[in-house]
């Protein structure tokens, strides 16, 4: 498996996530770079979408200037005309897909909050009747929307692996009382907003997944890449049907032509044809603009 940061090849090399890097700038920055890959059903896949990672990128900035009043963020600047000189070999690369960012003491915890009902949540439920120890009303089923919005913290598992959900006196005894009551605090107040925005804008937030860490004055900023269709469920409103899997808003017709071809869902995935490659860009640019109000290729020009 080639290395997916060749391309990078001069910079510190921090991590990679199925899609992103993360690289070293200094000791007190990091460089958080978008590709255009993109998975299905878990599996990374031989064709890329074009502006995939900078429709992300785009995404995390305008909900991080949204939010910015409930929490402070680690972004420093995403504009690569500002990036420190040692970056400046890779500006075009990295423009509108990067952002230089605080390097934090990363909280061990994965921040998720879900307003619906799937994934691994609908499996604890089918087993237990609860999510993470939140005890739900009978009858709930796949898309069901949850009575109210509920805090699963998990751990980060190792890249490939599948976060464990774990409780809330279990997230306590891992950070302490009072950071586990501020991170879920935040993680709910920061998805009610960013959930009925959506909502208006015609697109259900099912879940989603925030990471936080210290700054090096001990100030806990929300970090990594935030509300992104990469770090949570995106639905279409309008297509909404509670009862078995959701369209999803970005990746369906991938979804749909992946199950066509017959693929077993082991790698390799087969390449993508042009025309789901283009009505995917599509979908992005869109979820995009809807969001944020902001031409994607204005975004683009001022990166
Ligand atoms: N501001 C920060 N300071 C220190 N560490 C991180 C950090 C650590 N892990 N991740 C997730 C991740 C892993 C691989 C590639 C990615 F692009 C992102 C982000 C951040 Cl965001």
């Amino acid at each position: 498996m080639p290395l997916t940061h060749e391309e990078f090849a001069g910079l510190t090399h921090l991590g990679s996530g199925k899609v992103r890097e993360l690289f070293a700038v200094g000791d007190d920055a990091v460089l958080l770079v978008a590709s255009d890959r993109i998975s299905a059903f878990d599996v990374v896949l031989p064709t890329e979408i074009p502006d995939k990672g900078a429709v992300l990128t785009g995404l995390s900035l305008w909900w991080f200037d949204q939010l910015s009043d409930l929490v402070p963020s680690h972004v420093i600047s995403s504009s690569v005309d500002e990036y420190p000189a040692e970056l400046a070999p890779y500006k075009e690369q990295l423009r509108g897909r990067s952002m230089l960012c605080r390097r934090l003491d990363m909280v061990m915890i994965e921040c998720v909050a879900r307003g619906y009902l799937t994934g691994s949540g609908l499996k604890d439920y089918r087993r237990t009747g609860a999510v993470s120890g939140h005890p739900l009303p009978p009858g709930l089923e796949d898309g069901s929307k949850l009575p109210t919005t509920i805090y699963t913290p998990s751990t980060k598992a190792p890249i490939g692996e599948h976060d464990e959900n774990i409780s809330r006196d279990d997230a306590a005894g891992r950070v302490g009382k009072e950071l586990a009551a501020e991170l879920e605090h935040l993680t709910l107040q920061i998805f009610g907003r960013a959930s009925d925005l959506a909502a208006e804008r015609g697109i259900l937030l099912a879940d989603t997944k925030f990471e936080f860490g210290h700054d090096a004055d001990g100030v806990l900023r929300l970090a990594d890449e935030v509300l992104t269709p990469d770090s949570s469920r995106f639905w279409p409103a309008d297509a909404w049907t509670p009862g078995g899997a959701q369209p999803s808003y970005d990746k369906q017709f991938i979804r749909n032509y992946l199950v066509d071809t017959g693929w077993d869902r082991n790698p390799p995935a087969p390449e993508l044809p042009a025309d789901i490659v283009e009505s995917t860009r599509a979908r992005y640019v869109e979820a995009y603009e809807r969001l944020t109000g902001i031409s994607f290729q204005d975004y683009l020009s001022t990166a």
